[in-house]
Formats: C-alpha cells, sequence, structure tokens
C-alpha cells in the first residue's frame, strides 16, 4: 500500500495539474443571471451550475445541483438547465424544501440561549443525540437520549468542544484546529494589530477570540463567525453568529443577517478587520473565490475614496497544493509556510514525538515579512527573502529563493532550472522531474485548452481566447440544435461526483486529506 506521503504526492501533481484537467464537473458562473438557479431541499441557497467535462470538452448541456453537497447521498438535488418542470413538481418540491429547514428560526434559537443562561446550573442540559441545549419543558423528550448535566458558562463558550465535529467528508469535513495552530492565530492577528475577524467557517478560531481574558488589549478583537453548521446558532447572539453558505453566498437568515455582515465589514470605514477562512477541502475553489471577492466588495464599499486602492486583508487556509489555484484568483496573495494543525485530523497532529508534516498553510494578501513564524515550532527568517520558513525549507542560490513548499528540502535540478521535490529525479523521456516510476507523458497529456504539454489546462495562459472560442462554438451548435428542432440529449440524471475518474482521483485525495 502506498505511504501517506506517496498518496499525498500522487494527489498534489494532480491537483497542482489543475481540477477537473480531465474528466469530471466543472461550475459555470456565465449563466444568464436573470434565470435565477432553483433551491435545493436545504434551501442552501441557489444551486449551482455544472458542466460536464470529458477529456477536456464541455458537454452541451449543463445542469443545476447543490452547492454544499458534493454527495449525491447529502443532496440528490438535480435539474437539466433547460428543463421545464411542472406546477405540480414544484409545489411538490417546495413543500420537501419547507420539511428539510431546521427546526427552528435564528430568532427563536437566540430566544431559548437567552432563557438557557438564566437557569441555574443543574438545570442546564445538553442533548448530545441530539446536539441541542435543552430547556426543562424538553427534558422528558430526550429521555432515552445520552443528555449531559451541569452545562457550566465556560463549555457554553465553547461549544466546538460541546458539539461532535461533522466529519461528512463532503459537506461539512469540519477540521477544528489544534490549540497550538488556534493560539498562534489568534496571537498573530493581534499581533497584527487587527480589531475585527470575519471567521468564514472557523468556529473554533471564533470562540477563541471571545475567550481572550478581558483587560488584555487582544480582548477588544471582535469576531462574527459564518458557518453552515447551524447547531452554532444555540450558542451565539444574531451579531456575532450568521448561517451561511460559503459556496454560493447565501444567508439563510435573508436581508438581517447579510446586513449583520456587511455592517461588521464596514465599521471604522472598513478599518482594522481580517476576513480569516478555512473551507471544506473537497470544496471547488472558484465558487469558494467567487464568494470571497463578494464580500471584497461589500467591504469596499464602506471604504472612503482615498483608500480604494486598499485591499481586504484575508487569511485563506487551504492545502499547499492549490497554490496555483488561489493565486489564479487572487494574484496578490502568497503563501506562507506555516503548517496548520488540527485536533480531529490523525494526519495534521503534532504528536508527543514531533510534527507530523500537515500540508494545509495560510494563503495571504499581507506582506509576508509582517508575519512572525515561531521559532520553538521549527521556523526561520530568510533575509533574502525577507519571510519566515520553515527550517527545512532551504535558500536555493540558483532560484533565488526558499523553494520548497511541503516543509522539506528541495533541490535543485539543472536541467529543469528549478528546484524539485527530494524525491523525484530527471526524466529523459519527459524532460522534467518527476517521481521514478511515473508513467512517461503522453503528447495527449498536455493542456487541455491549448495543447501546450508545459502547463495544464488551470494554468493555461492561452485560456480567455479559447474560453471565447468555446463559447462561440457552443452557441453555434445551439443555434444548430434548435434549427433542427432535435430531441434534447437523453441520458442519466448525472450527479457531480459520479464521473468514474474523477471519483478515484477524489477518493484517493480524500484518503489523504481525511484518514
Ligand atoms: C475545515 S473546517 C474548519 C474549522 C476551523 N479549522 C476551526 O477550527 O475553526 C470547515 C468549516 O466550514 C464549515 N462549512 C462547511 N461547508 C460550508 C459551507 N458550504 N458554507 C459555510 N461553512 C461551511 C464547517 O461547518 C466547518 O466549520
Ligand atoms: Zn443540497
Ligand atoms: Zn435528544
Ligand atoms: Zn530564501
Ligand atoms: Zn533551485
Ligand atoms: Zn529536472
Ligand atoms: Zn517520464
Amino acid at each position: 500500500m502506498a505511504s501517506p506521503r506517496e498518496r499525498l504526492e500522487a494527489v498534489e501533481t494532480e491537483e497542482s495539474a489543475g481540477r477537473g484537467g480531465c474528466s469530471g464537473v466543472e461550475v459555470v458562473f456565465s449563466s444568464d443571471p436573470a434565470v435565477p438557479a432553483p433551491l435545493c431541499p436545504h434551501e442552501l441557497g441557489p444551486t449551482l451550475l455544472f458542466v460536464k467535462v470529458n477529456q477536456g470538452k464541455e458537454e452541451t448541456r449543463r445542469f443545476y445541483a447543490c452547492s454544499a453537497c458534493r454527495d449525491r447521498k447529502d443532496c440528490n438535488f438535480f435539474q437539466w438547465e433547460d428543463e421545464k418542470l411542472s406546477e405540480a413538481r414544484l409545489a411538490a418540491r417546495e413543500a420537501h424544501n419547507r420539511r428539510c429547514q431546521p427546526p427552528l428560526s435564528r430568532r427563536q434559537c437566540v430566544e431559548r440561549y437567552l432563557k438557557f443562561i438564566e437557569l441555574p446550573m443543574s438545570k442546564r442540559k445538553f442533548c448530545q443525540r441530539c446536539q441541542q441545549l435543552l430547556l426543562p419543558d424538553e427534558w422528558e423528550r430526550h429521555r432515552e437520549h445520552q443528555v449531559m448535566g451541569d452545562i457550566s458558562v465556560a463549555q457554553l463558550r465553547r461549544p466546538s468542544q460541546l458539539l461532535y465535529p461533522l466529519e461528512n467528508k463532503k459537506a461539512n469535513a469540519q477540521y477544528l484546529f489544534a490549540d497550538r495552530s488556534c493560539q498562534f492565530l489568534v496571537d498573530l492577528l493581534s499581533a497584527l494589530g487587527f480589531r475585527r475577524v470575519l471567521c468564514v467557517g472557523t468556529p473554533r478560531l471564533h470562540e477563541l477570540i471571545r475567550l481572550m481574558p478581558s483587560g488584555d488589549r487582544n480582548s477588544n478583537i471582535k469576531s462574527l463567525l459564518l458557518d453552515i453548521d447551524f447547531r452554532y446558532s444555540q450558542f451565539y447572539m444574531e451579531d456575532s453568529f450568521c448561517h451561511y453558505n460559503m459556496f454560493n453566498h447565501h444567508f439563510f437568515d435573508g436581508k438581517a443577517a447579510l446586513e449583520v455582515c456587511r455592517a461588521f465589514l464596514q465599521e471604522d470605514e472598513g478599518e482594522g478587520v481580517i476576513m480569516v477562512t478555512d473551507p471544506p477541502f473537497g470544496g471547488l475553489v472558484e465558487p469558494l473565490a467567487v464568494t470571497f471577492k463578494k464580500l471584497i466588495a461589500m467591504w469596499k464599499e464602506g471604504q472612503s475614496q482615498s483608500n480604494s486602492h486598499k485591499e481586504l486583508p484575508i487569511f485563506w487556509i487551504f492545502p499547499y497544493f492549490f497554490e496555483s489555484r488561489i493565486c489564479q484568483f487572487f494574484p496578490s496573495f502568497c503563501m506562507l509556510d506555516y503548517q496548520v494543525d488540527y485536533d480531529n485530523h490523525a494526519l495534521y497532529k503534532h504528536g508527543k514525538t514531533g510534527r507530523k508534516q500537515s500540508p494545509v498553510r495560510i494563503f495571504t494578501n499581507i506582506p509576508p515579512h509582517k508575519i512572525i513564524l515561531p521559532t520553538e515550532e521549527g521556523y526561520r527568517f530568510c533575509p533574502v527573502c525577507q519571510r519566515y520558513v520553515s527550517l527545512e525549507n532551504q535558500h536555493c542560490e540558483h532560484c533565488n529563493s526558499c523553494t520548497s513548499k511541503d516543509g522539506r528540502k528541495w533541490s535543485h535540478c539543472f536541467l529543469c532550472k528549478k528546484c524539485v521535490k527530494p524525491s523525484w529525479s530527471h526524466c529523459s523521456v519527459c524532460n522534467n522531474c518527476a517521481l521514478p516510476g511515473h508513467t512517461c507523458k503522453d503528447p495527449k497529456d498536455g493542456c487541455f485548452i491549448c495543447g501546450e504539454l508545459d502547463h495544464k489546462r488551470s494554468a493555461c495562459p492561452n485560456s480567455a481566447t479559447y474560453q471565447y472560442r468555446k463559447i462561440a462554438v457552443r452557441k453555434q451548435k445551439q443555434r444548430k440544435r434548435t434549427k433542427m428542432k432535435m430531441e434534447p440529449t437523453k441520458g442519466q440524471p448525472m450527479n457531480h461526483t459520479s464521473v468514474r475518474r474523477k471519483k478515484n482521483r477524489r477518493e484517493r485525495a480524500h484518503q489523504y486529506l481525511c484518514s
């Protein structure tokens, strides 16, 4: 069986080559804004429009599927883009959607919370099965369930320890920061002088910020959590938690919640705020980037003219092999060497015997020289690169940079004219460095957009031209189809994870990321 390191190398090679490089599905953002996307049963906001990609070619028929759940088992919503639904089917869908709603409104949650904290400790109970704080008149209904009593204020302030993490890999992937990484982040945010943190999918960071002891200058930091996990509604007032879907920028509680987020971003003309996000790793980068750009736009609206050149500071926490993908959407971002550790993730944890390597990094638009990484955890400052790097990441005089991405010592290949992973060697057939035992490059393995061999579609410099051509070809085909009054393509409703090769690749990624 392949070692975790080998599995990771296989995954990262494919990831850096661009997701959807061969077959799979991609999100389409160019749909007509006048046509609203339908809602999935969980009302996770509008669904996303997907297109199946087969060997680099887009199929013509596009479909809507759930934005947050990438597994058909979690949400089996499916609708062809051009499908007309009967009144009866629409009504049935609406009724089904209503049944899938959370049992309580956001307001009701807040009211329950206020009642709960009034109770003496002996009457404060939490049902572990239902993951719910219980008021005395509800005890009877949970009699048969496992119930914890004597819930203290300290426990109420650490909901991420009370609730079990939703480890459903494709929908939630709730991997919680280990204390040392979370503390590092809080100290860093404070040292950088931030006064407000918009936590997008970082419930543990949110609670740690709020736990800063009063009197400490850090205690002035305010935090607002946006997360899809509705269970957190029980523990926070409306101004510190919004039920939110980061794949489609949807606020479940409508305008009121959106205004909470807007006011938070725009306070003090947008000064002193940072967004920190740690999305599920299985998520597609593009919908996330689209969402973050919407949050950035919301922050920008509150800026005075003189600040119009400024960027909203961001920490995007994600595995290092997404670097090229993230930088494609956010060219000002750089990747820090800091390895983020998780509590409920065997491979990412620092063990007693020393550190296991974590592939998760921080991507940021804050200049890296401002970010001091802890020397006691094995980081050093490179005066040439003007940034902190891990000890193993040595400065290469040929590349004039500290080149390692994965925390190991990389070595320079004079034929490739760049540093490569220690396990790679130069292959004369591919004329590239690669893992020994790799399958040598077939000319077909080049970029699916322009056919060049030196890059994949995700990094294609010709993508815009070809994209344009592809749209034109698609339109032409559509016109032809309408003219010929052909029957629409018959096909099996396809789930966005059902394509075999893509699935295998994802599974391998998950095997590593989630084992
Ligand atoms: C990888 S975990 C990050 C948790 C973080 N490390 C912490 O300890 O605070 C991903 C987080 O994003 C949330 N999440 C998952 N899908 C989401 C979505 N579509 N929209 C918003 N939040 C989502 C999960 O509930 C979880 O809290
Ligand atoms: Zn759904
Ligand atoms: Zn219960
Ligand atoms: Zn250097
Ligand atoms: Zn080098
Ligand atoms: Zn080489
Ligand atoms: Zn080769």
